[in-house]
């Protein structure tokens, strides 16, 4: 079983407009509420392709009751921690460019976060845990790694979506992949990543340092997968971009899901490849048939 973990889920409030004028009022064309939170796109993209998993996290409030309800409604299997606090709204204003508006996250109570720990004790050797997205502010930023630690105990593998010090601290421990894009990469070792070469290098290091695959994404500019012994590239395929929130969510997925299943790096590669444009050519996470419709068109080759 995959369990997704999204400490931090939100409501993605999306507005469409053409013009942002901003200290004035606004009237808005189009909006859409959508459950969101890396960990539960993962499991959402994971629930398309038909791998059985269950997201966990913490969720509260009358934000948390339509998450819950909209989870419900697209049958993926949840287990979340409910908390007094609301889940958090977070902003995606689609105008002359893409700005997002992420709040801090709900405060947790310590016996709110007792009972998260608790669930792990049910984990399995064979499940893998994926970790995705922010902390909210009243956890310690080593939470993820106090979660590893759990799942060690119980001898399964996991993979971590997260940025910064937060990332560094984990990948000691082995991360079976960690899915920075190619900022987080330059900005975690506060360089400039202006070529390929430069981003295969700096993905190296991040093997140097205990991850066991380092997928880097690069929007429209496809993806690279650095191992231990070999080094991945693929261009992105043309296509109609509607939305890029979750893309990088939609590519974890894929690699997890097939790696999971095959124990196959390229393959996992291709399926994450997919499932990342898929949901960059739809208005949301994208279905298992755009996701086989992108799958053709990807092309990868050693670098
Ligand atoms: N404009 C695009 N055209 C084609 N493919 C895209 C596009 N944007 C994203 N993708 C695919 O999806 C993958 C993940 O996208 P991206 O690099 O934007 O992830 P991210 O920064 O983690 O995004 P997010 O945090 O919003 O999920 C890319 O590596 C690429 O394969
Ligand atoms: O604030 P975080 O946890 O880093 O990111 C949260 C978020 O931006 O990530 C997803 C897209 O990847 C969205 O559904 C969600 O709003």
């Amino acid at each position: 079983m995959i369990y997704t973990v999204t400490l931090n889920p939100s409501i993605d409030y999306v507005i469409q407009l053409p013009n942002l004028n901003l200290g004035e009022v606004n009237r808005l064309e189009t909006t859409f509420k959508f459950p969101g939170g890396k960990g539960i796109n993962v499991s959402r993209i994971l629930s398309e392709l038909a791998y059985p998993n269950q997201a966990w996290g913490f969720l509260g409030g009358f934000t948390g009751e339509f998450v819950h309800d909209k989870l419900r409604e697209l049958h993926i299997e949840s287990h979340f921690t409910k908390i007094a606090a609301d889940t958090r709204i977070n902003v995606k204003l689609k105008a002359e460019q893409e700005t997002e508006l992420n709040a801090a996250g709900p405060a947790i109570a310590a016996d709110e976060k007792q009972a998260f720990l608790d669930q792990f004790d049910q984990l399995k050797a064979d499940d893998m845990v994926i970790f995705s997205g922010s902390v909210p502010s009243s956890l310690p930023q080593t939470f993820y790694f106090d979660l590893i630690q759990k799942v060690k105990e119980r001898g399964a593998e996991y993979a971590v979506d997260t940025t910064g010090e937060a990332l560094k601290k984990t990948l000691p421990t082995h991360p079976v992949v960690v899915k920075p894009n190619n900022h987080e990469l330059a900005d975690l070792f506060h360089v400039e990543l202006d070529s390929l070469e430069k981003i295969k290098t700096y993905g190296q290091k991040l093997i140097e340092m205990g991850a066991q695959h380092v997928m880097i994404s690069m929007a429209g500019d496809g993806g690279m997968l650095v191992t231990p012994d070999h080094c991945y590239r693929s261009a992105a395929p043309k296509g109609t971009v509607q939305n890029s929130v979750g893309a990088g969510d939609s590519m974890l997925a894929g690699f997890a899901g097939t790696f999971d299943a095959t124990h196959d790096a390229m393959e996992s590669f291709r399926y994450g490849l997919a499932c990342g444009s898929a949901t960059a050519f739809s208005a949301d996470i994208a279905t298992k048939a755009k996701i086989e419709e992108v799958l053709p068109q990807i092309k990868i080759e050693e670098f």
